[in-house]
């Protein structure tokens, strides 16, 4: 399952609340968190297009091996381009993987409110460039298996959207 959304749209907040649930059902689980895997897969890699393309390949591929071999993986990676997502849905459907994509469409004037890493801030600031969904491109999904917009709802509740679609889709 792939969260794709902007930075501090609230992916990896969902994905670890959904990640959760699923262990208590006894489900094997990883989350592939953008930030771990930029620190050791993907060191080195910066957030050009050709760099980005490069990560969410490379994550796809790992993801791909877990779950088909039986571990859930969650993904909360921004993965901004379109090509580069269904590069890895495909990847998935040639080996036979269920693959599920959900947009946290969280508007960018509530990311930028959360701020997580304070790279809004950054950015305003002049201090940093290239940021996704502010002056780098963030190109929206235009039809995920789910859209979850999460300043509409709490994270136990979204939570309950993506584990709901996995259950209907025979997959938890
Ligand atoms: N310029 C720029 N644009 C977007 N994001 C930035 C940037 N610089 C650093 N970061 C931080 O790195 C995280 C994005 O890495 P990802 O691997 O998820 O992104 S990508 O799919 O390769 O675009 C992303 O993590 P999340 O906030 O969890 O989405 C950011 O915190
Ligand atoms: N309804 C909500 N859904 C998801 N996150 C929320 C919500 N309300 C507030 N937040 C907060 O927004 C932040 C989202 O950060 P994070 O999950 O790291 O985003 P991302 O992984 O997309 O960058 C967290 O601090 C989280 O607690």
């Amino acid at each position: 399952m792939w969260l794709t959304g902007l930075p501090s749209a609230g992916k990896t907040t969902i994905a670890h609340e959904l990640a959760g649930r699923l262990r208590t059902e006894g489900h094997r689980v990883e989350v592939l968190d953008g930030d771990e895997i930029r620190e050791f897969l993907s060191a080195g890699l910066g957030f050009s297009r050709e760099d980005r393309h490069t990560n969410v390949q490379r994550i796809g591929f790992v993801a791909e091996l877990l779950a088909s071999n039986g571990v859930k993986a969650l993904v909360p990676v921004i993965a901004p381009y379109t090509d580069s997502r269904e590069a890895v849905r495909k990847r998935h459907q040639n080996e036979g993987t269920a693959y599920v994509e959900v947009h946290i469409a969280t508007p960018v004037e509530v990311c930028s409110e959360r701020d997580v890493k304070g790279l809004y801030a950054k950015q305003a600031a002049g201090e940093i460039s290239g940021l996704t969904g502010v002056d780098d491109p963030y190109e929206e999904p235009e039809s995920p298996d789910l859209r979850i917009e999460s300043q509409r709802q709490t994270v136990q509740e979204s939570a309950a959207a993506l584990h709901a679609l996995l259950t209907e889709r025979g997959l938890a």
